[in-house]
């Protein structure tokens, strides 16, 4: 709340003449409380719990994160008229709308209540009665983006998933393996799109098709947890890994890398981990097994076990999840 009111302070009473140059990142939306008058903190912070637990994709967080807000949804950018805007995004979200990175304090977007109302109730989201008064009320509505305040402003994507992959393909391909983009903006529940990842790998390991092995498919965006288990640790990158493990199980060749750019993937210090054909069978070999830490959220414990956590400490930029899945042809392990 204080870095809110830090940025509310920095730029009141400017004037036509100044310009305000602003960076935003992913992580802003938690790093920016500013409860609306009538909501506390605490319930703010309920909103976010109920919101990262929900299962729901960012793009519909942010669009409820809005409606309770004084700085979000071009809140901050309005605060800053009659300056001129300029923003620098660094984005972390699929499909790269600047409108929702960090639930856009400095870029507004069209979304009204009633489809924040409609995105709360198809993802049986529980908040607070008092939230969902606030956002039924005229006072959760953010500014429109036609509003003249913003005509001067200027929004630029700096950095982003597709960069990142982009880099990474030109990587790979200078060490001679080639390399094909599978899309910068998977979403979806992370051990769904974990299942659907190995069902490829498998497809190119044991039929050589859509690609030819050697190739390194690359992939980004954001999957989502919904939250099972009771004390699991974990986050989407590793229980993405943990159910490619369990569907790659005894394949041959297959190794796969999944982290969050940002260095830390949910609730511990790691960015994600390593998976490979071996996994699921080193787990049962101590005593694990991937089912049980799926149902109990616990990837994070299965890939500690497994000795595959991958810890390069927070990289201090953030354009979401990265996968890599390398397949070998076969009999090249
Ligand atoms: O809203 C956020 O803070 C995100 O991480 C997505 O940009």
């Amino acid at each position: 709340m204080a870095a809110s009111e830090a940025l509310f302070d920095a730029v009141r009473g400017l004037t036509e003449r100044d310009l305000v140059v602003a960076l935003v990142c992913g992580g802003g939306s938690a790093l920016l409380p500013a409860p609306p008058e009538g909501l506390t903190l605490a319930e703010e912070q309920a909103l976010n719990r109920a919101l990262l637990a929900s299962g729901a994709p960012i793009g519909v967080m942010n669009a409820i994160r809005k409606h309770a807000s004084r700085i979000k949804g071009g809140r901050l950018a309005a605060a800053c008229a009659p300056a001129r805007v300029v923003s620098l995004i660094v984005s972390d979200v699929p499909g790269d709308d600047p409108a929702q990175v960090a639930s856009g304090p400095t870029v507004p977007d069209a979304v009204d209540a009633r489809a924040a109302l409609a995105m709360i109730e198809a993802w049986k989201i529980a908040l607070p009665e008092t939230v969902l008064a606030h956002i039924r009320s005229a006072a959760s509505a953010a500014p429109d983006p036609r509003d003249p305040v913003f005509a001067r402003n200027e929004v630029h994507v700096i950095a982003s998933a597709r960069i990142s992959l982009e880099a990474a393909a030109a990587r790979a391909g200078a060490q001679g393996v080639p390399a094909v983009i599978l899309s910068d903006a998977i979403e979806g529940e992370a051990r769904d799109v974990g299942r659907v990842h190995a069902a490829l790998a498998r497809e190119v390991a044991c039929r050589n098709r859509p690609f030819v092995a050697p190739v390194v498919m690359l992939s980004g965006g954001e999957t989502t947890v919904t939250l099972r288990g009771d004390g699991g640790r974990g986050g989407r990158n590793t229980e993405f890994l943990l159910a490619f493990a369990q569907a790659v199980d005894g394949l041959e060749g297959i190794h796969a890398l999944a982290a969050d750019t940002d260095g830390i993937d949910g609730t511990e210090d790691n960015a994600g981990a390593f998976a490979d054909g071996t996994s699921a069978g080193r787990l049962r070999a101590s005593g694990h097994d991937a089912m049980t830490a799926l149902a109990r959220n616990d990837a994070w414990g299965a890939f500690d076990q497994l000795g595959d956590l991958f810890i390069p400490g927070p990289t201090g930029t953030n354009v979401n999840d990265f996968r890599a899945i390398l397949v070998r042809p076969e009999g090249h392990g």
